[in-house]
């Protein structure tokens, strides 16, 4: 298997960063027409640094609200947005899931893609993937794209000014990054990009791991505040670019399966990605049987910043039995990034960890 590494062809991320959104697009030739998907909460917060920054480079750009989820029907959405203006870039500006849908749309039409992530809330903005779901909130599939994003522009004002749940969860997904990517390379599988695992990437996930140890309880008091501090730009690079490289290049092993399997649990849904991942990653260490310190200081960290270690933060107070057998299913399901362990998993073993780890995790 050869080593592979992709990464976004750009990143820059700052303080009021979408002042300089029209100048980057165009200094990569993005000269629109752009469509921007987009929700409620980031478009109140950028709409007239919008205007100032693509009206002064002279990128003419349609605003379409998103719908809530990225299912296929709201690509297709997006798609009939396109084509009047005759959409010569996508930009996507929320949380992941509107990255998610601007990207498939993106690559529907064969044209470049800007993500704004306007939280902290999770890895997506960097990769060459989108998540689909149903209507309902259910994880259906991975969408593989040739391309990472042409432009990834962090505003951290605009993250400093979204609530500290959505970076704690944004934390939950990063802190998955480097236990993921060590099954991976432990057990010789492949990585998200379908190569095997370069230095580099184990690299960048170890940095990403470091960062939310030193930095996340400073971030997050700093953001519950609304303030832009060091500590917020360190964090916000770890939870965006370096988890973003480092689960893409590094690989995804039962965390991203145990999210995936829970999304079947309609008690789940109002709890983020990043919460459902937290959770995940206790059931990976259960399951690989990794050493009792390794989980204590996995369950002691996600005390501290406010991520859920047990069933019932996720949703699932006392579930039936079968209902954490469909969860397990779902998460063994063929293609899911579980099957990446160096040892066969099969539904009751599953359950047996997620048990496992909920007791651990009511035990602290
Ligand atoms: N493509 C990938 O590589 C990848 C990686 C990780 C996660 N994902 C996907 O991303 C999604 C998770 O993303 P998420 O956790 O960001 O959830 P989300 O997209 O639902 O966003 C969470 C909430 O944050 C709000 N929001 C965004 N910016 C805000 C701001 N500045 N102020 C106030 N509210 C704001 C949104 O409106 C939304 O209600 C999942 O669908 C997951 O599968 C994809
Ligand atoms: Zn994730």
């Amino acid at each position: 298997m050869l080593a592979v590494f992709g990464s976004p062809g750009r990143y820059v991320q700052g303080r009021d960063a979408t002042a300089a959104l029209g100048p980057e697009m165009a200094r990569l030739g993005l000269t629109g027409p752009a469509v921007i998907v987009t929700s409620g909460a980031p478009m109140r917060l950028l709409e007239d640094a919008w205007r100032t920054s693509l009206d002064g480079a002279g990128i003419p750009y349609t605003v379409h609200m998103f719908g809530g989820e990225c299912s296929d029907q709201e690509i297709d959405r997006v798609l009939s947005a396109a084509r009047d203006p005759e959409a010569t870039v996508i930009v996507g500006a929320g949380g992941g899931k509107v990255l998610d849908t601007a990207r498939a749309a993106a690559a529907a039409l064969d044209v470049p893609v800007v993500t704004c992530p306007t939280t902290a809330s999770s890895d997506a903005p960097c990769s060459a993937l989108s998540v689909v779901y149903s209507p309902d909130g259910t994880f259906e599939r991975y969408l593989f794209y040739p391309r990472n994003p042409d432009l990834v522009l962090v505003d951290t004002t605009a993250i400093a000014a979204a609530p500290a749940r959505l970076l704690v969860a944004g934390i939950g997904d990063a802190l998955a990054t480097w236990y993921e990517a060590r099954t991976v390379r432990e057990a010789r599988r492949a990585n998200q990009l379908h190569g095997a695992q370069t230095a580099s990437a184990g690299a960048l996930a170890e940095l990403c791991r470091r960062i939310l140890f030193d930095d996340a309880p400073a971030a997050i008091r700093a953001v519950r505040a609304g303030a832009v501090t060091p500590a917020v730009e360190r964090l916000v690079e770890a939870n965006t670019l370096l988890s973003g490289l480092g689960f893409e290049s590094g690989g995804l092993a039962v965390a991203h399966s145990v999210h995936n399997g829970l999304t079947v649990a309609a008690e789940t849904h109002r709890f983020l990605h990043g919460e459902k991942v937290a959770f995940g990653l206790l059931v990976q260490l259960v399951v690989e049987g990794r050493p009792e310190e390794e989980l204590a200081e996995v369950l002691a960290f996600s005390a501290r910043v406010g991520l859920p270690r047990t069933l019932a933060q996720v949703g699932l107070a006392d579930p039936p039995i079968e209902l954490l057998r469909g969860i397990a299913v779902r998460a063994l399901a063929e293609g899911e990034t579980a099957h990446n362990e160096p040892f066969d998993l099969d539904p009751p073993t599953l359950v047996d960890a997620l048990l496992a780890a909920d007791a651990a995790g009511r035990a602290r």
